[in-house]
This record gives structure tokens, sequence and C-alpha cells, in this order.
């Protein structure tokens, strides 16, 4: 039996942690506080990021990274990018040497401007060929709850891709293998930043075709920053890009969406952060390090700089539509 880890108990590990628990993966859960971990572990429900889930008897939790970290073939990173590294420098050494590390973060480290799997190559000294990443429309809360979605796992080595691909397929959970990392960490880094700017749309009281624009000019900034890295066009046309701007962009479940929204009606930086319940809203970091890695690569990311502008240089939202639409014209 396929024995996993995951690191990270808030509500995209605790859904994920289910997943994988209901695909027959024997699974136990780190948490950073002890309380999350036992009440995981006695109660059966994440009270503090999932309450009202019925999480499976088989899943098991502990406060000790050791303990969850023993045997495990899988140990899947689950806890937000710019807290990635600190944590994976106390996990590094209880880390199996043949173990596949799988990263569910959105985001780009603030500073460094590394993607995750760069991170836990950093961090770890792991040959690139056994980190993988999971990304796409995946709404922890809709997955909870057993509605059908996809994913994509991608990994350089695909018979880790095939592993980790077993390790979480279910009835409503179907991932599909791609080698293209880069392809999914961009995908899922800017769309955080663009389901920002739908929001601030939507908080100024704009519409349907406007929230269109964006994902539309979102997806093409996503897709000539990953080409610029090296990511495949059709990765980004997928699932962990089209897929998930579309999900993220849409649904009022999203934290980043919900972020913007509040800025978008006059809510402050304090304000949104208080709507996010104390969970991340990565594109909130992200918006800078997507925007000054597009700027070291010479790509033109004008949503990225503006949402940039609104959350880091109190620019008003109606002020950054004025400047995007002031643009030159240009062609498609
Ligand atoms: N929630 C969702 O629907 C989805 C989230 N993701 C991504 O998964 C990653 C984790 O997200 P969530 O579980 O949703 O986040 P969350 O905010 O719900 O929980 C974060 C978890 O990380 C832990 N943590 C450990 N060290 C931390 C630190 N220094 N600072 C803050 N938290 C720390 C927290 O205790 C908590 O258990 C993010 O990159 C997010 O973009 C990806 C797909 C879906
Ligand atoms: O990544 C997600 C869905 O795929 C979750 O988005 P939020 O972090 O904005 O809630």
């Amino acid at each position: 039996m396929t024995k996993a880890a995951v690191l990270g108990s808030g509500s995209w590990g605790t859904a994920f942690a289910k997943v994988l628990a209901e695909a027959g993966t024997d699974v136990t859960m780190w948490a950073r506080r002890a309380e999350v971990a036992d009440a995981i572990a006695h109660t059966h429900e994440n009270p503090f990021y999932l309450p009202g889930t019925q999480l499976p008897d088989s899943l098991a939790a502990t406060s000790d990274h050791v303990a969850a970290l023993d045997g495990a073939d899988i140990v899947v990173l689950a806890v937000p990018s710019q807290s990635l590294r600190a944590n994976l420098e106390g996990w590094s050494d209880s880390i199996g040497k043949n173990a596949t590390l799988l990263s569910l973060a959105k985001g780009i480290e603030s500073g460094s401007l590394l993607r995750m799997s760069q991170v836990i190559t950093q961090v770890t000294g792991a040959d690139p060929s056994r980190i993988a990443v999971l990304s796409g429309p995946n709404l922890a809360r809709e997955i909870a709850a057993r509605q059908p979605a996809a994913t994509v796992i991608a990994c350089s080595d695909s018979a880790r891709a095939i592993d980790v691909q077993k390790s979480c397929a279910t009835g409503y959970f179907r991932p599909y293998t791609n080698s293209d990392v880069i392809g999914c960490e961009i995908g899922g880094a800017c769309k955080n930043v663009i389901a920002l700017a739908c929001g601030m749309a939507s908080g100024i009281g704009l519409g349907e075709n406007t929230i269109a624009s964006i994902i539309t000019r979102g997806l093409a900034e996503m897709i000539r920053l990953g080409v610029a890295l090296g990511a495949k066009p059709a990765t980004l046309a997928g699932l962990a890009g089209v897929g998930d701007l579309v999900a993220t962009c849409s649904s009022p479940l999203s934290r980043n969406r919900s972020f913007g929204h509040v800025l978008g009606e006059g809510g402050s930086m304090e304000r949104a952060q208080e709507a996010a319940h104390g969970q991340v809203a990565e594109g909130v970091k992200s918006c800078t390090s997507v925007r000054s890695l597009a700027d070291s690569y010479d790509v033109e990311m004008p949503l990225t700089d503006s949402v940039h502008r609104v959350c880091h240089e109190g620019m008003s939202v109606q002020e950054a539509v004025g400047k995007l639409l002031g643009r030159q014209t240009k062609p498609e």
C-alpha cells in the first residue's frame, strides 16, 4: 500500500488528504498546531479549516513531522508558498531518500522569485525527477464535497507521475499526468493574481464582459511568461491554466477572488485579510514576485502589474482600470 504524508492541514491539505485516503492510500497528516492534529485524529473533522466535512476514519494526524514522514513514499507539501522554505528546512532530514515530493502550493517565492519545485530542490537537494506538482481547478470545499473535478500531476519522471496519479484517483477526482512542471507552476501562481483582478472588478460592480476580458487577457499574460520560462503553451490551455483560471476567477469560494472583491468595494488590505478568515490568498504576495519575474524576462504583464499596484502601492481599483484601458491599442 502506498504511504503518504500530507504536511499542512489547511483547507487544501485536508481536502487532498481525504482524496488520498478515499483512493486507498495510507495517509498521515501533519498539523502545525496540536489542537488541529487532535481534532482530525479524534473527531475526524478539521473544524479550523474545513468545518462540517467528515474525514475518513483511516486518516491519521499528528503534530510530529518525524512521525508523519516515517516510511512515506509520497510527501505532500501543503503549506503556503511563502512558508514552504522555512518549513522544509525543518522537515528535510526526515524525508525518505527515494520519496516523491509533491507540491500543492500555487505561488512564486518572494525575493528569490523561485517556483516551488526550485525551492524544494534548493532546500532538500532532491533530484528534480523526484519532484512533482499538482495543480488544477480544485477549490478545496468542492473537492471535499466529492464534486467531480480533474487535475494535473506534473513530474519529469513519468513513472513517478503515474504513481502519484494512482495514489489519488477516485470516482470524483481525476488526475492527468504531464511532464511540464514549469507550465503547471506558472499556471497555478498566475491564476491567483488574475483572480484578484476579477474580484476587484466585481467589487466595483463590473459585469461578466469585464470578467471574461480579464480572464482571457490574464491567460495571454500567463502564456507569455510561461513560454519565456520554458513551459508548453498546451499546458496553459489545459487544466492547470485555463481550467484553474476559470474556477478561481468565477467562484465566490476562491480566497483570491474574495480578497480582490473586498478591495474593489473600497475595503482596506487589512479588511480583505480579515475576510479571508486566516486563510492564505497567495496572489497578494505572488503578484509582486510574478511581476518581478516577468520584468527579468522582459515579459509584459499589465494586469499583474495593476494588481501589484493596487495591493502594494496604494493605487485605487478605478485608477487601475483607467490605466489598463488607456494603454496603446494593439493587435490581439
Ligand atoms: N484551498 C484551496 O482550495 C486550494 C489551495 N491551493 C494551494 O495550496 C496551498 C495551501 O493552501 P491552503 O491549504 O488552502 O491554505 P490555508 O491557509 O487553508 O492553510 C495553510 C496551512 O499551512 C500551515 N502553515 C504552516 N506553516 C505556515 C506558515 N508559516 N504560515 C502560514 N501557514 C502555515 C497552516 O497551519 C495551515 O495548516 C496554497 O499555495 C494554495 O494556493 C491549491 C488548490 C486548492
Ligand atoms: O487554487 C484554488 C483552486 O484551484 C483555490 O483558490 P483560492 O486560493 O483563491 O481559494
